[in-house]
Order: C-alpha cells, then sequence, then structure tokens
C-alpha cells in the first residue's frame, strides 16, 4: 500500500489562502482526525479544523475527492486556509504527525497521477510547462498538450502501426499455406506511406513548438559603440547592461528574456565585434560569434559611423533571412541617409523606431509559424523519438521486399518510439528527470 502524502499546493505564505494537499489510502483518516467525519464529495464543506487535542487549527474549506475519480487517482483531499506562515506551519506539523503519512517530494502527486494512468507523459509535460508558462503563447500550448491534444495524436498514431503490424502477423501465421492468395499485407504499403508522411509534417510544426516553450533566441551584434547595449536596456526596458561611450565596455553575453507578443524572446547583448588587442574583449567576441550561430534572428546593429555590412567578418556565414540590419542613433543622422540599406530605423536612447523594430521580429517569430500545423511536441525528447518512429518507418518501408519477419521488426520499433512518448513504453530511466520539473505540492 502506498503512503498517504501531503503539501502546500499553493504558494509560499503568507498569502490570502493556502491550500494544503492530501493523497493516499489514509486521507480519510486525515479527515475524521482534523474535520471529525467525511464531508460530501467533491463539494467545498466550511468547518473547524482540529489537532489531535481538540485544539482550533484554522476555520476553512475542506474538499474530499474519493478516488479513483481524483487527481491522482487515489483520496485525495483539500484544505484551504487562512493563508498566515503560522497557520500553515502548525497544520503541517499536525499532518505529519498523523501515522502513515508524509511530506510529498516535488511532483509526487502528479507522479501518482501518471502511476494510476489519470495522466500520460505528454499530459505531465504539459503540466509541468503551464506551470512554468511566462508567456500567452506558452500558456496556450501548454494547455492544449495538459489536455491531451498531443496524446490522442499519438493514439492515433500507434493504432495505425498496431493495425499495419497485424496484417504483418497474420502474414506471417499463413506464410506456409498455399491459398492465400497475394501477400495479407499488400494495403499497409499506401497507408504507411501516408503515416509517414504526417509524422514528417509535424516535425516540421516541432520547431514552432521549441520557439513557444524553450523561447526565440535574438542577439544583437555589431560594432563596438554601435548602442548594442542601450538597445537591450530599451527593449527589456530596464537597466540590465552597462552603457558607456567608451568602445570594446561589453564582454560578456548578456541575456534577458521578454515576453513580445505573447512570445518568449530570448534577447541576447554581445560585445562589439572588432579585432580585440585585449584578451577578455577578444573572448568577448569569440563569444560573440557563437551566440549569432545560436541564434534565431541577428539584429545586426550599426550607428552613423558603420557601413550596414561595415566591417562586420564572420557573420557572411549566416543565412541573410536571420540578420535583421538596424540602424541606430537616427536621433543624430537623418534617417534618409541610407534609406534603403536597412531593415529599421531607430534611437535606441529616444525610443523612436523600436514599436517597429519589434514588429520586425516577430514578423520572424510568426515566419517560422507552420500553417495549420499544431505545436504539440515542443521538446527535444519528442522530436527525437519522432525521427526514430520516421527511420523505422523507412525501413520498413524497404524492407518489402525482404519478408515480413524484418518488416514486422521494423514497425515495431516505430511503435516503441511513440509509446516512449506517451510514456507506455520503458521510461522508467526518464521520469526521475521530467517529475523534479515540478513543484512539491504538484
Ligand atoms: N545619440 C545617441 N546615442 C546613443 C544611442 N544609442 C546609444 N548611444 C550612445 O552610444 C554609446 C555606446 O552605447 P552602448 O550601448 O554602450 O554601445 P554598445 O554597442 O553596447 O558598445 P560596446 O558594448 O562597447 O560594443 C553610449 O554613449 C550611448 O549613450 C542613440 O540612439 N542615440
Ligand atoms: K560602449
Ligand atoms: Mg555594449
Amino acid at each position: 500500500m502506498s503512503e498517504t502524502i501531503f503539501a502546500l499546493s499553493s504558494g509560499r505564505p503568507p498569502a490570502g489562502l493556502a491550500v494544503l494537499r492530501v493523497s493516499g489510502p489514509r486521507t480519510r483518516f486525515v479527515i475524521e482526525t482534523i474535520y471529525g467525519s467525511l464531508p460530501k464529495p467533491r463539494r467545498a464543506t466550511l468547518g473547524s479544523f482540529r489537532d489531535m487535542d481538540g485544539g482550533l487549527l484554522d476555520r476553512g474549506l475542506l474538499l474530499f475527492f474519493p478516488g479513483p475519480n481524483s487527481f491522482t487517482g487515489e483520496d485525495c483531499c483539500e484544505f484551504h486556509l487562512h493563508g498566515g506562515q503560522a497557520v500553515v506551519h502548525r497544520f503541517l506539523e499536525v499532518l505529519s504527525g498523523i501515522e502513515g503519512s508524509r511530506s510529498a517530494s516535488a511532483g509526487e502527486f502528479t507522479r501518482r497521477a501518471f502511476g494510476n494512468g489519470k495522466l500520460d507523459l505528454t499530459e505531465v509535460e504539459g503540466l509541468a510547462d503551464l506551470l512554468a508558462a511566462e508567456t500567452e503563447m506558452q500558456r496556450q500550448a501548454a494547455l492544449e498538450q495538459a489536455g491531451g491534444e498531443f496524446r490522442k495524436q499519438c493514439q492515433a498514431w500507434m493504432a495505425q502501426l498496431t493495425r499495419a503490424r497485424a496484417s504483418i502477423e497474420a502474414e506471417l501465421d499463413f506464410a506456409d499455406e498455399e491459398d492465400i492468395p497475394g501477400s495479407v499485407s499488400d494495403r499497409i504499403w499506401p497507408e504507411l506511406f501516408s503515416l509517414r508522411q504526417e509524422l514528417n509534417t509535424f516535425l516540421t510544426g516541432t520547431q514552432w513548438g521549441e520557439i513557444v516553450r524553450d523561447g526565440f533566441k535574438v542577439a544583437i551584434m555589431g560594432p563596438p559603440n554601435a548602442g548594442k547595449s542601450t538597445l537591450l536596456n530599451a527593449l527589456a526596458a530596464r537597466d540590465v547592461a552597462i552603457v558607456s561611450q567608451e568602445p570594446g565596455t561589453t564582454r560578456d553575453l548578456i541575456e534577458v528574456r521578454l515576453s513580445l507578443g505573447g512570445f518568449l524572446v530570448l534577447l541576447t547583448d554581445t560585445a562589439g565585434l572588432r579585432d580585440a588587442a585585449d584578451p577578455i574583449e577578444a573572448e568577448g567576441v569569440r563569444r560573440s560569434r557563437i551566440a549569432a550561430e545560436a541564434a534565431d534572428l541577428v539584429l545586426l546593429v550599426s550607428d552613423e559611423n558603420e557601413t550596414p555590412s561595415g566591417s562586420i567578418q564572420g557573420l557572411e556565414a549566416l543565412a541573410p533571412a536571420k540578420i535583421l540590419r538596424v540602424r541606430n542613433k537616427c536621433d543624430l543622422l537623418p534617417a534618409e541617409v541610407g534609406r534603403d540599406q536597412y531593415d529599421a530605423y531607430i534611437s535606441a536612447r529616444s525610443g523612436e523606431g523600436l514599436d517597429r523594430l519589434v514588429d520586425r521580429i516577430l514578423d520572424e517569430v510568426r515566419k517560422q509559424m507552420p500553417k495549420g500545423a499544431f505545436a504539440g511536441a515542443n521538446r527535444v525528447r519528442h522530436k527525437e523519438l519522432l525521427q526514430t518512429a520516421v527511420s523505422r518507418i523507412d525501413a520498413a518501408l524497404e524492407a518489402k521486399a525482404n519478408g515480413p519477419e524484418i518488416v514486422g521488426f521494423e514497425l515495431r520499433e516505430a511503435a516503441r518510439a511513440i509509446g516512449q512518448i506517451t510514456g507506455q513504453v520503458g521510461v522508467e530511466a526518464l521520469l526521475g528527470a521530467i517529475f523534479s520539473e515540478f513543484c512539491v505540492g504538484k
């Protein structure tokens, strides 16, 4: 029998309310001890909560969710208390004094929900993302995944693979019967072919999912003193990076997380690009180049002293689509100068043109948005397993002439990969990593 666990599920006290959650076989006993009797299931009940000696702990709401119709699948309850530090502290003390109950570790409630088949792994991951969501797009994507959209998608693929495998198995069974006309499995080839297409289309959408979840990476690059750090500060609306008239001020990469138009944007300020004699600055320049390579978009900033491509070596390697040419300090120089050479004219100091620059950045984000595709797979884990499934199906298609045994083997491996996404198949090793993303109380 599993232990009964409890935790503070709401935020850190003091707060208006504190929600304490209990799950496990001793839940009924906990309720009877603290409240005196079992309330009606799933109804908020107002009552007095007492310790073992009858001393009043608090007055609040109690909700009882009998298993299996609860979040974890076990008997669960929630105490809604006044969110004071001492209230919560004393209540937790009383709970831990009840035999057979202990405080929960991070993500343990969700882990039980997974163990009891209440959530599959994609829904667990969606839930983790929902708790971590900082932007509107993250919220929408996480809610969709936590609600089972991606799970349903995986189940549909799994069903197709199972059908194909059943046909192959049938062929194996009938292999030595002479009166079977043609191959039982002939009809699976077009199906497998279109399944592979579908998976590939979906995979192109995963890049988008990653952008939504992990952020769109924008690097600010350019010659020393172009105003890169000033631009970073202006977009972040706070004083993050040091600005000075000394060229070579910025050496380390400085990253800020911004919510732009509902998207998470990771904006990195870099050292001004030049042949630096100072070894520290030279290291900064090296890091700038690395940041540029990792970026989804580079803002190439120049001022009145530089032509847009200027003396910026090493950036030629980037695809032109990845670069927005930004002309800064337009308060100093009329914007008409060099009109067509830039994508945006701004003054990082006065704020002029920044709205339009943000629009341009968002245009670039949306360029990566797949048309009509659903952003359900947003983790490297999903992407890798989907890629495995695709290559196994490819191998199955190629093995057509080599007999049903090989085809069956490849299809089984493809199904294994999909099963790992949802957590149906051998994922023990992964669980620790996934559930550690949660806070205590979830
Ligand atoms: N007039 C004017 N001055 C600006 C503008 N943006 C930046 N500056 C000035 O330009 C100088 C350099 O600005 P920084 O933001 O430090 O430039 P940087 O590109 O980060 O420089 P490094 O880190 O040294 O490569 C400072 O004196 C800023 O005040 C602008 O839009 N207009
Ligand atoms: K500077
Ligand atoms: Mg700087």
